[in-house]
């Protein structure tokens, strides 16, 4: 089996979570994708989506599935039901490192916003430590040498993200070479640096499933 089609396997798995009538959160990336390909069959049975970017927004609409922006979701329901998106890395703990594709401060505000994080990924994605993948910091422009300071006094090697803008139009440093032993602790630390809008580590907003494909099949976790 590919890793595309264990991403196939795994974003159509996640529609057993999707529950008719309610407002979907939707992540970003390329197991995304396909989940949003997936949703596009239920779009009928849903009352709308909220997208964790532009790109997503547009892959949604380009199905015909509707799509709120969050504030307008979050005037008519206290929460959305489930927030499903992939992850770069998780661990033992359902921790994840997020942000490979940029929207990690969306992403964040969308599964804050949700009942359940189904998060989606293919058995490359598992940890024992996170770190390894490098782990993105979305900065606005003026901190740029601050967080690059801040972050080799962590042991990293900071490196900015050359030509990419967020959709929140800030700049994004990647810091290879960490590992993460303590994820909640990194993330509250990383994001007490003024400056710092948000960074990819999510213990707080964990998944509260991880569905894994396998060659064999998807396991929960
Ligand atoms: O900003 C991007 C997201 O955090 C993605 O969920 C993450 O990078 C995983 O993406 P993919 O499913 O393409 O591996």
């Amino acid at each position: 089996m590919t890793q595309d089609e264990m991403k196939k396997a795994v974003a159509e798995a996640a529609l057993e979570y999707v529950k008719s009538g309610t407002i979907v959160g939707v992540g970003t990336g390329s197991t995304a994708n396909m989940f949003i390909d997936a949703l596009a069959g239920m779009k009928d049975d849903i009352l709308g989506t909220v997208a964790s970017s532009e790109a997503t927004a547009s892959r949604l609409e380009g199905h015909g599935v509707p799509v709120l922006s969050l504030n307008d979701a979050l005037k008519q329901v206290d929460s959305l039901s489930v927030y499903i998106d992939g992850a770069d890395e998780f661990d033992a703990g359902r921790n994840l490192t997020k942000g490979g594709g940029g929207a990690l401060t969306r992403e964040k505000i969308v599964a804050a916003a949700s009942d359940q994080f189904i998060c989606i990924v293919d058995q490359t994605k598992q940890v024992k430590h996170l770190g390894a993948y490098p782990l993105p910091v979305e900065v606005i422009p003026m901190a740029e040498e601050l967080l690059m300071i801040e972050a080799k006094k962590l042991g990293g090697s900071p490196i900015l993200r050359e030509g990419f803008t967020t959709d929140n139009g800030n700049i994004i440093i990647d810091v290879h070479g960490l590992v993460i032993t303590d994820p909640r602790g990194l993330e509250d630390h990383l994001n007490s640096i003024p400056g710092v809008v948000t960074n990819g580590i999510f213990s707080h907003q964990g998944a509260d499933i991880v569905l894994m494909a396998t060659p064999e099949g998807v396991v929960t976790l």
